[in-house]
């Protein structure tokens, strides 16, 4: 029984160590595994609210059954029916560990048990890591989202540019299959000066925010929606060619279009979008997203447009030490 007194303070100086999501989890999973000892099969899962689109889903290691979107909703909701303090909830040989934020249950983490149930000391210990784990997921979590949106903000692009896309494409590539590739879509809302002229600033931010939850719910969760600047948002997503990515946002061009706003009515979006191969730095790509959204904007507006369809000649490379590939 000295799990607890050996452990607490180191475990939890570990986990707040973490300056990441992804260190942050894998630090997290390899105390777990620590303190189970690799017995048990565990899972973290939170429900959707909490999981914004961006955050992939942490599940570390599945369990035997597949539990569906409706099964985490359905046991969170039977978790907060139970008093607030209960700190672990046994189910079909689980162990059911709230995880809280302030004071709501966001989702929980599911041991499979061995024994009936952990021995108290390890059981305290985890719920009590389990609180950190979440309380500093929460920080991470909110230090990239932009307040007025909700969606990732600046300061987030370029990280995720470089870790997305080199992970993915790398893996396409050393698979042998080139068909899926990231994209970077910029887009901007048309006339947008005219909307704060007309209705004022809080009309204004209104409108951002309704077009940003258009974008986020129309994308899908793979995909990494920003708010680049005033009016203006990044999408980074995948898709298997031009085409498609295309079509893509052309369906989301025209929800916007059918979209109606209070007081102001419709609006419309314009964009330029560019695969992210042969990039050497996530401004370039910027900038060549740039080019084809300015090229939708001196075209007419409420439009899409591909930077390869511009045929203009590629930069000459710049040596950097960041580099995409
Ligand atoms: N309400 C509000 N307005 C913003 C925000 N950020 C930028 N703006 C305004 O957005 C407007 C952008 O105007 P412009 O860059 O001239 O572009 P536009 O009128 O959208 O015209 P085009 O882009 O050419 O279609 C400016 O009036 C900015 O003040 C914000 O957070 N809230």
């Amino acid at each position: 029984m000295t799990i607890a007194t050996q452990c607490g303070h180191e475990l939890t100086a570990r986990l707040l160590d973490q300056k990441s999501e992804c260190a942050l989890d894998a630090c997290f999973d390899k105390i777990l595994e620590h303190l189970t000892q690799g017995n048990h099969a565990y899972a973290l899962l939170f429900c959707k609210q909490f999981t914004p689109q961006q955050i992939p889903n942490t599940v570390f290691t599945y369990l035997e059954e597949t539990l569906t979107e409706a099964d985490i909703e359905s046991q969170v909701k039977r978790l907060e029916k139970l008093k607030p303090s209960v700190e672990v909830h046994y189910y079909h040989r689980k162990g059911i560990f709230p995880a809280k934020f302030e004071n709501n249950i966001l989702g929980f983490l599911v041991i499979e048990l061995i024994e009936d149930e952990l021995i108290s000391p390890l059981e305290s210990l985890i719920a009590h890591l389990l609180n950190v784990f979440v309380k500093q997921l929460s920080t991470l979590h909110y230090a990239c989202i932009d307040p007025l949106s909700q969606l990732l903000n600046r300061q987030t692009f370029e990280e995720k540019v470089l870790s997305v896309v080199a992970r993915d494409n790398h893996a396409a590539m050393r698979q042998g299959y080139a068909e899926r590739r990231w994209y970077l879509a910029m887009l901007d809302i048309d006339n947008f000066k005219g909307v704060n002229d007309t209705f004022g600033h809080v009309i204004g931010d209104e409108v951002i925010l309704l077009v940003a939850q258009l974008l986020k719910s129309s994308f899908r969760a793979e995909d990494y929606v920003f708010r680049y600047g005033g009016e203006e948002f990044a999408v980074l997503f995948p898709s298997q060619c031009p085409t498609t990515a295309f079509n893509g946002l052309e369906r989301i061009r025209m929800l916007i279009e059918a979209a109606r706003f209070p007081q102001v009515g419709s609006i419309t979006v314009s964009g330029g979008f560019v695969a992210l191969v042969n990039i050497g730095q996530t401004s370039e790509a910027v900038h060549q997203a740039d080019q084809a959204l300015y090229y939708s904007k001196q075209h007419g507006r409420n439009k899409m447009t591909f930077f390869d369809d511009l045929n203009i000649a590629p930069l000459e490379p710049i040596h950097s030490d960041i580099e995409l590939f």
